[in-house]
């Protein structure tokens, strides 16, 4: 049976490293597949893994039907097998429903890659929808890591290393960005809640105010 698959985690975990990986195994066995984007960090019409991989794309912009391209692909010859769906969580949620349509009327499988939650913990519009709508949701094998070492379950954005929680919904960046822009960082529940990132931690650390007082 083809499936609608919504492969989710934070940033960092490997979702473009394994939507590439699918791909290639696939395409190893002479399968086909369209590989569809939106924002990706490399530009438009490329999905991009932190490995070094990237590939070419078909950029899902806003309004774009993916339904009807694939309709207008196969109705002029192309031979699909499946379709890779990276950054998911940017799509609109109807661009979803045509994800479902794909695997439903098509009968081609979906992998949809994408980030659950924004920076302010929130759902991302399409990831709401790719929760309703998928087959199986899976969440990856490979953990990324808050600074204190337990497993990163939240994104934060940051702006010179202090994270905030005000700001548009999206806003395209990475977590190695330059300590002045906007970034990213992936932090524990825990220390999302307290708005503790890597260098805040460290800056608390330093700070004379939590060094230990000698005794008299
Ligand atoms: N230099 C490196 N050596 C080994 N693994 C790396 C290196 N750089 C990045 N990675 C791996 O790549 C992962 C990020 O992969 P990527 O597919 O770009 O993530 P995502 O799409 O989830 O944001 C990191 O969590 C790490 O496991
Ligand atoms: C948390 C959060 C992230 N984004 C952006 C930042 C990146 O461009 C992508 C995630 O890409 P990755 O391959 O999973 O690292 O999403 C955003 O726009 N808003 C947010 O709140």
């Amino acid at each position: 049976m083809p499936e609608l698959v919504f492969f989710s985690g934070t940033m960092d975990c490997g979702k473009s490293t394994l939507a590439l990986q699918i791909g290639h195994n696939r395409s190893a066995r002479g399968l086909q597949g369209v590989i569809f984007t939106r924002d990706d960090r490399a530009g438009e019409g490329k999905l991009s893994s932190r490995l070094g991989l990237v590939t070419d794309a078909v950029e899902a912009a806003p309004g774009v039907d993916l339904y009807g391209y694939l309709v207008e692909q196969m109705s002029h010859g192309a031979k699909v097998d499946y379709v890779i769906m990276d950054e998911a969580q940017f799509l609109a949620p109807e661009q979803i429903d045509q994800l479902a349509r794909i695997v439903d009327d098509l009968g081609l499988d979906v992998f949809a890659f994408g980030i659950t939650t924004d920076f302010r913990t929130k759902l991302f519009p399409g990831s709401q929808r790719l929760i309703e709508l998928a087959d199986r949701v899976e969440t990856l094998q490979v953990e990324a890591m808050c600074w204190c070492g337990a497993r990163a379950t939240h994104n934060a954005r940051t702006l010179a290393g202090e994270m905030v929680v005000e700001g548009e919904q999206v806003v395209v960046g990475d977590v190695t960005g330059s300590a002045a822009e906007v970034g990213y960082e992936v932090l524990c529940r825990r220390h999302h809640r307290r708005r503790m990132t890597s260098a805040t931690a460290r800056a608390g650390a330093l700070s004379p105010d939590v060094l230990p007082v000698a005794s008299a």
